[in-house]
């Protein structure tokens, strides 16, 4: 996966869990020029929602030329995880809080050749994966109740975001901080001060007429306010 000393500042990664899942290939030529594209799997379970699996996400490794990450808002993220390493995702990302064996998860991943994440849901506090970070490559910060897109930012997770940002600082981890869930023109400046890296943007990108103008301007305001 992509290192941290070469990855971009800030990177928007555009979730396509809303776009029009008829036209795929057309929908991810439209965010050609982002930096990575956002796959949210979900099984009904783990959250009251179900996406796609597998399939879906080896078409979508198919037709792009970007990178692409996986959100798994599944159960047994241990057992599934590595297929999507072995389907070409760049990097895999599993819920903590699903996770049985987060270490084990995540060297399985880098085996693979993809970068391991952990996600935390908002209620979630950072302590629970702090003892296993520096396995990890990507720490994603919810920044709504996962299930949805077009939610809105729940702000008070900028001071999680700020945390974490310390905590990788303090410990010289090498790991990216992610946000996803309500992430637009009007909130990412925040998250970046707050020191997010890798942002989601499912709804400011494909709910705009220009897709790639939105990505644009999400990363301009995210670069003039990055760490
Ligand atoms: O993981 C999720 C939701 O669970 C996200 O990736 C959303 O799909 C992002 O959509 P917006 O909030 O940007 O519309
Ligand atoms: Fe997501």
């Amino acid at each position: 996966m992509t290192t941290p000393a070469t990855a971009p500042a800030a990177a928007i990664h555009p979730s396509i869990l809303n776009c029009d899942i008829a036209h795929l290939a057309e929908e991810l030529a439209r965010i050609e020029g982002a930096d990575g594209v956002h796959v949210d799997v979900m099984d009904n379970h783990f959250v009251p929602n179900l996406s796609w699996g597998l399939p879906v996400v080896e078409a979508v490794v198919a037709h792009t030329s970007l990178p692409v990450d996986a959100h798994l808002m599944i159960e047994d993220p241990d057992r599934w995880g590595p297929a999507y390493a072995e389907a070409g995702c760049q990097i895999v990302t599993a819920h903590s809080e699903a996770l049985v064996a987060p270490v084990r998860l995540a060297r399985e991943l880098h085996r693979l050749g993809a970068g391991a994440g952990i996600a935390l849901r908002p209620s979630t506090p950072l302590e629970a994966v702090e003892d296993v970070l520096g396995e990890f490559d990507l720490l994603l910060i919810m920044t709504v109740e996962p299930g949805f897109g077009g939610q809105a930012f729940i702000e008070s997770m900028l001071p999680k975001i700020e945390r974490a940002r310390r905590l990788v600082g303090r410990r010289g981890l090498e790991l990216r901080i992610q946000v996803d869930g309500g992430i637009s023109a009007g909130t990412i400046e925040r998250a970046a001060q707050a020191g997010a890296e890798v942002f989601v943007a499912g709804s400011a990108v494909y709910g705009a007429q220009d897709a790639l103008a939105a990505i644009e301007q999400l990363r301009a305001l995210a670069r003039a306010h990055a760490h």
